[in-house]
C-alpha cells in the first residue's frame, strides 16, 4: 500500500477508483465497502484509492469538542495495509481546505491530483464549504469530467455508523468482547513504556506503564483486562489495570500491563497491546495484601482464559 500525506504526492498519471472517509475502526462494515473498491479497482484496472482527511474535521472545526476514536491515524494505516489498498491518502484537514468551494475541491483534489474515474461515495457524503454539496452534485460534475459516482446505500451506511457508535460505546462500557465483535480484531492500544512508581516489581508484578500519545485515542472504560501483546516477534500474554490506582492513592489513570512468564526491560520501548477480555473492575482496597491476592486471582483467571483458547 501506497500512503501519502497529501493528495498532490499521488501519481495521477493512474486513474484512479477513490473512496472518501473516515474509516474510524476500519470495522467489518468499513471492510466490505473496502472490498467493493478493491473490486472496482480490478474489474476496471484503476488504482484503489481512500481518500481520508487528518485531522478529523471536527478536530478543526469545532476545536472545543473532545472527538475520540478508535484507532490513532498511525493504527488505521496498519489495519489498512491488510486489506489490499493500493492507496492511501491522509490529506491535511485545515480551515482553508474547509473553506474550498465544492467545484474547487473537486477540481483539485479527484480531477487534478487523483485523476478520478470512479468515486464510490455513501448517500449522504457532503462536501465543499459548509457541507453545501451532495452526491447530485458530485454526479453532475462527473457528467463533465468523465467521472461516475457509485452510491453506497443508506442500509451499508447505517450499518457503518451503527458499528462505530456501538464499538465506542462498548469500549467507553468495558465491553471489550462486544468491541471485538465488531471490530473484526482485537482493539488494541499503541504507546511507549515509561516509568511508574516502581511499586509493581515491589508487588512481584512488574507492570509496564503505557503512555499513549494521542489525546484522540478512545481508552477502555477502567477496570482490570486479559491483554496480549508481540514484543520482538514474541507473543507475550498478560493482565492489563486501567486506572487510577486507589489502593496506593494514585492520582492519575494509568495503563499498566504484567506479562506472563517474561522478564525483560521494557522502558522507552514502543509497544502495541491486544485486549481480549474484561475481568473486573477496578477497587480500592484496605492493604496491599489485598491488592496483591486480587492480582494473584487476576492471574489465575487469566491463564485459565488463555489455555482455553488454544
Ligand atoms: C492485573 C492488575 C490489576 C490491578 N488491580 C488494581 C485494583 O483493583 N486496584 C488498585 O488500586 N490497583 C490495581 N492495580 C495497580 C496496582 O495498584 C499497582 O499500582 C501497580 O501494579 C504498580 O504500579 P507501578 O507500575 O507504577 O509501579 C492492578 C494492577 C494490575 C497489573
Ligand atoms: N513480566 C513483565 N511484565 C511487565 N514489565 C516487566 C516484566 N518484566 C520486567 N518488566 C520491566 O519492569 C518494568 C516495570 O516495573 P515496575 O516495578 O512496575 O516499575 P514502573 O513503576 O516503572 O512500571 C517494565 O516497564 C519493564 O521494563
Amino acid at each position: 500500500m501506497k500512503r501519502y500525506t497529501n493528495a498532490t504526492e499521488y501519481d495521477n498519471l493512474n486513474p484512479s477508483v477513490v473512496t472518501i472517509g473516515t474509516f474510524d475502526g476500519v470495522h467489518i462494515g468499513h471492510k466490505k465497502i473496502i472490498e467493493r473498491l478493491v473490486e472496482s479497482s480490478q474489474r476496471n484496472g484503476l488504482e484503489s484509492v481512500i481518500l481520508t482527511f487528518f485531522p478529523h474535521p471536527r478536530m478543526v472545526l469545532q476545536q472545543d469538542s473532545n472527538i475520540k476514536l478508535i484507532n490513532t491515524i498511525e493504527e488505521r494505516v496498519q489495519i489498512l495495509e491488510k486489506t489490499g489498498l493500493d492507496t492511501l491518502v491522509i490529506h491535511p484537514f485545515t480551515k482553508d481546505f474547509s473553506r474550498l468551494s465544492a467545484g474547487e475541491y473537486v477540481q483539485q483534489m479527484l480531477i487534478d491530483a487523483l485523476n478520478v474515474r470512479h468515486v464510490i461515495i455513501g448517500y449522504d457524503h457532503r462536501f465543499g464549504r459548509n457541507r453545501n454539496s451532495n452526491i447530485t452534485d458530485l454526479a453532475s460534475y462527473g457528467i463533465q469530467n468523465n467521472f461516475t459516482v457509485e452510491e453506497i446505500s443508506k442500509q451499508d451506511i447505517d450499518d457503518v455508523a451503527v458499528s462505530s457508535t456501538k464499538i465506542r460505546e462498548a469500549l467507553f462500557d468495558g465491553d471489550i468482547t462486544k468491541a471485538n465483535k465488531y471490530l473484526g480484531y482485537e482493539f488494541m492500544l499503541t504507546g511507549i513504556v515509561v516509568k511508574g512508581k516502581e511499586l509493581g516489581r515491589k508487588l512481584n508484578y512488574p507492570t509496564a506503564n503505557l503512555f499513549i500519545e494521542e489525546q484522540y485515542k478512545i481508552i477502555p472504560k477502567n477496570g482490570v483486562y486479559i491483554v496480549k501483546s508481540t514484543i520482538e516477534n514474541r507473543t507475550y500474554f498478560g493482565m492489563m489495570n486501567i486506572g487510577t490506582n486507589p489502593t496506593v492513592k494514585g492520582t492519575h489513570q494509568t495503563i499498566e500491563t504484567h506479562f506472563f512468564d517474561a522478564t525483560f526491560n521494557l522502558y522507552d520501548k514502543k509497544i502495541q497491546i491486544q485486549i481480549l477480555k474484561r475481568i473486573r473492575d477496578e477497587k480500592k482496597f484496605d492493604s496491599v495484601k489485598q491488592l496483591q491476592d486480587a492480582m494473584q486471582q487476576d492471574e489465575d483467571f487469566s491463564r485459565d482464559y488463555i489455555n482455553s483458547l488454544v
